[in-house]
């Protein structure tokens, strides 16, 4: 599978959103972190500005729920036009049951697990997904520094998904910039979701179209990413 780049709509002008989301039409998803002040100490957006957006840009919506009893709320998210859901494990009761129901709703299941949360208890549960996000900052805020201690768990999840030969994809989230991108592609990441680096650049389509081609140009030679 081709890199792919996810711009994150939190660091967009929240005043101009639907513009914000056409400036990066060309991206692969539009990132969209649904914070509920509970999960995590902030409040962003939810259900009503998901169905919106999906009216207002062609780009499919990554929607990154960072709330609790994701259980109730993710199937919302798949009727309000998201093309792929994201729960975080931390905070679901019944993970195999609601990718399950997200599935079956028509869109993609993604599971996230923050930085403290390891892999390895969920190994069993990586054939229920399409993708599993391993974030790389403390979810709850844009424009944070890049956790890089969360490699060697990048690595490990791509080793368990190559070891299962699974296809589901590997997403890295928090402080991924020019600076980091090449990193997390060595370690086995294949979608990057990058805020502060393509909202805060002068040409945010310009900034997509540089992170993709230096995190191509490190998978290009990965094992993983030719088997796909
Ligand atoms: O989920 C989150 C933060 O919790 C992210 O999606 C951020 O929005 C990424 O922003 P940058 O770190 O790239 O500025
Ligand atoms: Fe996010």
């Amino acid at each position: 599978m081709a890199v792919q780049i996810n711009p994150s709509i939190l660091s967009a002008d929240f005043s101009r959103l639907a513009e914000e989301a056409k400036a990066v039409e060309g991206a692969d998803w539009l990132h969209v972190d649904v914070m509920d002040n509970h999960f995590v100490p902030n409040l962003t957006l939810g259900v009503p500005i998901v169905e919106s957006l999906a009216k207002a840009t062609d780009t499919p919506l990554d929607c990154h729920l960072m709330i609790e009893d994701p259980d109730r709320w993710a199937p919302q998210y798949v009727e309000a036009g998201a093309g792929s859901v994201t729960f975080h494990v931390e905070a679901a009761a019944a993970p195999v049951r609601l990718a399950r129901e997200i599935r079956a709703k028509g869109a993609r299941a993604s599971m996230a697990l923050k930085p403290a949360t390891p892999i390895e208890p969920y190994e069993d549960l990586l054939p229920e997904l399409d993708m599993l996000l391993v974030m790389t900052v403390e979810p709850g805020f844009g424009g944070q520094a890049f956790l890089d201690i969360m490699l060697p768990k990048i690595r490990r999840t791509r080793e368990l998904i190559s070891k299962h030969g699974l296809q589901l994809w590997l997403q890295v989230d928090g402080g991924v910039s020019a600076s980091t991108i090449e990193q997390c592609a060595e370690a086995g990441a294949d979608v990057f979701v990058a805020g502060s680096a393509v909202y805060g650049a002068d040409d945010p389509a310009a900034a997509v179209r540089l992170l993709r081609d230096q995190a191509a140009a490190v998978t290009a030679s990965a094992p993983w990413a030719c088997a796909h």
